[in-house]
């Protein structure tokens, strides 16, 4: 069984046992259950404590066994038996109470915890609902409000303000067990039933179905296209409306129905990917098991635009303290502007206090002279894309830090090589990818050189985590993997426009799959000087001219809109204009007739016929080239698992969870249609490089190899006999 029994001073201590944070699995529901009935059946016990080893109480049920079918006890007999015994029941809880966790919790007669605990039903982030009774349950203890905003957002609630809530009784210190021992027995003279959670009433205050359409409403507009969220609602709501009994059983039929939904099937995917992403390897052979991260106490910041201002407030509210440097105070003024500006906000959505802001703002040392920072242990580099402004700041700050100083780049397309090769330290130089806007965005690509060591990776990806973003490592090329892939992704935009489509179509394809904002908006949100000087640079690297009025550009396929747009004053939302128009800097894109005037101008000079393109076509074309791309650059070792491809896309670019990743949905697809499309659009438009097949799809069209496996096939560490 996977819970201890023990019994200690007639108290019937039962400890959840399952490494690594106490799942919920059957042997753990059989041991729990077992554990009380022989606690009921013993008259020499008195009361019982449930709590956890390792220091946690239990994260939930076991995700893993929701794919198969294992049976033992549901949860919600622990719940029932429970309800019925005469003696006390506590939870002592220490580490997480989560899910299942603190439904079994909430299943006892009372809950004390360490003032370090952290509880929560974050079921609604893998795609379910608390299916243990949590949705019935937990508005007995706190009520509608409360429970509906606990279970909808699946944010986890400390202690302290459990306690202020009524889910926690008592905050305790010292030992757990002896605590809960304590405690217990305090209560044996108290009858069960007047503490009975089954045997409360929701409270609430207003009109219950004024609530479930304003929870609805919230939920539609904030979670858009996840199913989860809504069915939450309508269970948290019918623990008002109906009694005990069918609440539950309603709940649990929710529960079926959306655990072999596709897309909780795709947010499960999406939690394990996440975690496999964190066992990283570099091609020479260091891993995340030997590396040691160095220790990241003092950092800096080079660079005060929008990009190195969020690094720098990122750092700061993580309590490491940043020299932020920008070569003259006029940019530094500016610069600070937009870190107390974005403080300001933090504080408005009540994620930080004013003291926690102003003493995060005591972190920041703004200066105008480089040399600064001599002994800060990490300096990150966020200056504009410019290899020869980059390098020359590389060999500045070879010549200035310590020899141990980590040297990061945020360049978004420049070889890490190219510019570590600038210092006698190549070693300690390494990728740091934000996302803008960088201090929300949570992915953080890591990208290690030819000569980036195993402990400088070890640090970045320790520092990811550190500052709260996800830290995916890859190697080094054009682009690296996030844009890489965006770039085939948007091209197709540019020519389904070309072919007779408008931004708004196809932003409204994107948006329907479930993209929180197309790619023509997210254009017009970085500015479309950007896509303009990406090209030049280009041409300028390839000593060619940049030409709007080509159908080719290095002999690939070139749609020139963006040079035309950019050449009619049209920079993207920051002036108003740009493949949308703007009212103001926070408004909504509008269509503007001129940008289809423009379009169509375009066409007709270039000779180009207009015709319909489905909403099929247009979303075809964009994944599936973006899809090739991406077996590309497995097949490459620029990433060693799928998984870090999906990662990159649910937290760089908003991919839907619920869709789990381009490479988890083309698993969905089937790599052998995905491939013959692939091959179709090859045919169809041979002048576009990112439609050649890529060698390791068209092998893994053929056999059918779980996702977890194509890494290794790529890779070589899986043989695959057949081909
Ligand atoms: C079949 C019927 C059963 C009845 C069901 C009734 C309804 C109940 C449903 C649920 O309870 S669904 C699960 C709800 N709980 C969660 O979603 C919590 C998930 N876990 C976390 O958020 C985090 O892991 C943590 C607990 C906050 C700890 O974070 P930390 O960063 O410290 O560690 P991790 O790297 O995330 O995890 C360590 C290790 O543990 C694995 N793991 C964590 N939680 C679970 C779990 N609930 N089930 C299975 N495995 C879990 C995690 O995958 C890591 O292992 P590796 O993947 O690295 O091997």
């Amino acid at each position: 069984m996977m819970a201890d029994y023990t019994v200690r001073d007639q108290v019937a201590v039962i400890e959840l046992d399952n490494p690594p944070v106490n799942a919920l699995g059957s042997a753990v529901r059989a041991g729990i259950y077992d554990g009380i009935r022989k606690a009921d059946r013993d008259p020499n016990i008195k009361a019982v404590v449930i709590c956890g080893k390792r220091g946690t109480f239990c994260a939930g049920a076991d995700i893993r066994e929701f794919d198969g079918g294992k049976n033992g006890p549901w949860i919600t007999d622990i719940g029932d038996f429970i309800d019925n015994m005469k003696k006390p029941v506590v939870a002592a809880i220490e580490g997480f109470a989560l899910g299942g966790g603190l439904e079994v919790a909430l299943f006892c007669h009372y809950r004390i915890a360490l003032k370090t605990v952290r509880v929560g039903q974050p079921e609604v982030q893998i795609g379910l609902l608390p299916g243990g009774g949590g949705t019935i349950r937990l508005p007995r203890a706190t009520g509608l409000k409360n429970a509906l905003d606990i279970i909808t957002t699946g944010n986890h609630v400390p202690a302290e303000k459990a306690a202020k809530m009524g889910i926690i009784d008592q905050i305790v210190t010292g030992d757990i067990i002896e605590e809960g021992i304590k405690f217990v027995k305090s209560k044996c003279n108290i009858d069960t039933s007047l503490v009975c959670l089954r045997m409360k009433t929701v409270k609430y205050s207003g009109d219950l179905d004024d609530i479930s359409e304003a929870a609805m409403t919230k939920v539609k507009s904030k979670f858009k296209g996840a199913i989860a969220p809504i069915v939450c609602v309508k269970s948290v709501i019918n623990s008002a409306k109906m009694p005990y009994e069918k609440g539950i059983d309603t709940e649990k039929e929710h529960f079926q129905d959306l655990r072999h939904s596709s897309q909780s099937k795709a947010m499960r995917y999406a939690f394990f990917a996440e975690r496999a992403i964190t066992r990283w390897q570099l091609p020479s052979g260091g891993n995340y098991k030997t590396a040691k991260p160095l220790p990241v106490k003092t950092s800096g910041v080079i660079g005060a635009g929008t990009m190195g201002g969020g690094i720098a407030l990122c750092l700061i509210t993580s309590g490491i303290p940043c020299i932020l440097v920008e070569q003259n105070q006029q940019f530094l003024d500016k610069g600070l502007e937009i870190v107390k500006a974005q403080l300001m906000r933090t504080v408005q959505l009540g994620k930080l206090s004013t003291e926690q802001a102003k003493k995060c703002f005591t972190m920041l040392k703004p200066t105008t002279n480089i040399e600064d920072l001599k002994n800060v242990d990490l300096v990150i580099e966020a200056v504009y894309e410019d290899l020869k402004l980059k390098r020359e700041i590389f060999e500045k700050l070879d010549r200035i830090c310590k020899s141990e100083t980590i040297l990061c780049t945020n360049t978004s397309s420049l070889h890490i090589d190219s510019i570590a090769t600038a210092t006698k330290r190549q070693s300690k130089v390494v990728g740091t990818h934000f996302f803008a806007p960088s201090y929300i965005m949570k992915l953080l690509e890591n990208i290690y050189g030819t000569k980036t060591s195993a402990e400088t990776v070890a640090t970045v990806m320790k520092l990811g985590k550190t500052i709260k973003k996800v830290p995916v490592l890859v190697g080094s090329c054009t682009g690296f993997v996030a844009n890489r892939m965006l770039k085939p992704y948007s091209e197709e935009a540019q020519y389904c426009l070309e072919e007779g489509s408008t931004p708004s179509i196809v932003d409204t394809v994107l948006m329907d799959f479930g993209m929180p904002i197309g790619n023509f908006q997210v254009s017009d949100l970085s500015g479309l000087d950007i896509g303009f000087r990406i090209k030049r640079e280009a041409a300028r690297k390839a000593g060619v001219e940049l030409s709007k009025n080509s159908r080719f550009f290095l002999g690939q396929r070139n749609c020139g809109l963006i040079e035309k747009l950019y050449e009619a004053g049209r920079m993207g939302k920051k002036n108003g204009k740009g493949w949308y128009k703007y009212e103001s800097l926070n408004g909504k894109p509008i269509v503007d007739p001129e940008v289809t005037m423009l379009i169509e101008e375009h066409c007709r000079s270039l000779g180009i016929e207009r015709r319909n393109i489905g909403s099929q076509e247009i979303l075809e074309r964009m994944q599936y080239a973006m899809i090739n791309e991406g077996f590309k650059i497995l097949e490459e070792g620029l990433c060693t698992m799928a998984e870090e491809i999906d990662v990159i896309w649910i937290y760089g670019f908003s991919w839907p969870k619920y869709m789990g990743g381009p490479m988890y949905y083309a698993s969905q697809i089937g790599l052998k249609k995905i491939y013959e499309k692939v091959c179709y659009y090859h045919k169809t438009f041979p002048y576009s490089m990112h439609w050649v097949p890529s060698s390791l799809l068209a092998k893994l069209s053929q056999i059918d190899l779980p996702l977890s496996e194509w890494g290794d096939v790529a890779q070589g560490r899986k043989l695959v006999n057949k081909l």
